[in-house]
């Protein structure tokens, strides 16, 4: 089946997409989410394979010089992300509707190639403040990767509007109510 939705969470860092993207998967078993490949290093909390495939930067230059990426990025210096082609198909030949936290160009780069299959949906706080103390209290970051996330966060929320949606996640419980709500109305083809 390749005609499965795909809905995207894109956000600065410390938004909380990662927060709405597993609350969705634990409540709609119908999703899967797509792992993405990454060099950074894994968190303590993470399981290679299910939160991310862990590569060496060798492993994954191999894969971008073999064209295995639908889209991938450097998104912190030295860092890659991506997203593989074989992981969309696999998923999409269970039939399933995909579902993806990926930075803000990423997002819009699956948004282009999916057109209307994908929702591409931006989640945003009322201030840089807010990320900042949420990714102080997250603490998986050293301060000048939490830095390093926070200028990056102020350039993304100028991407806002190339978005379809936009979910404030100020709130936890009305974020997660309208993120269910936009994938119900989308699912449904009645968004
Ligand atoms: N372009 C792209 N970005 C990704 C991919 N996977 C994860 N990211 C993004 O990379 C950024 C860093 O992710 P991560 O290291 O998990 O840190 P966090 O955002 O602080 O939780 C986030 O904006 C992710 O959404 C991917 O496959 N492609
Ligand atoms: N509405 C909210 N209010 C307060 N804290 C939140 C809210 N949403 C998420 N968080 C917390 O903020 C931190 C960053 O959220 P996370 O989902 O990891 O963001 P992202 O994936 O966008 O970087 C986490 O510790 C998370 O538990």
């Amino acid at each position: 089946m390749d005609n499965t939705k795909l809905i995207i969470f894109s956000a600065p860092s410390g938004a909380g997409k990662t927060t709405i993207v597993r609350h969705l998967l634990a409540n709609n078993p119908e999703l899967a989410f797509s792992v993405s490949a990454t060099t950074r290093e894994r968190r303590s909390y993470e399981v290679d394979g299910k939160d991310y495939y862990f590569l060496s930067k060798e492993e994954f230059e191999e894969k971008i010089k073999n064209n295995e990426f639908a889209e991938y990025e450097q998104v912190y210096q030295g860092t890659y992300y991506g997203t593989l082609k074989s992981e969309i198909e696999r998923l999409r030949k269970e039939g399933k509707n995909l579902i993806f936290d990926v930075d803000v160009e990423g997002g819009l780069k699956i948004k282009k190639l999916y057109q209307q299959d994908a929702l591409a949906i931006f989640v945003k706080v009322s201030s840089v403040e807010v990320l900042k103390e949420r990714l102080n209290n997250r603490n998986t970051e050293t301060e000048a990767k939490r830095a390093e996330r926070i200028a990056k966060a102020v350039k993304e929320l100028m991407y806002e509007k190339l978005f379809d949606v936009v979910i404030e996640n100020d709130n936890l419980e009305e974020a997660l109510t309208k993120a269910q709500k936009l994938y119900n109305d989308f699912k449904n083809n009645t968004l």
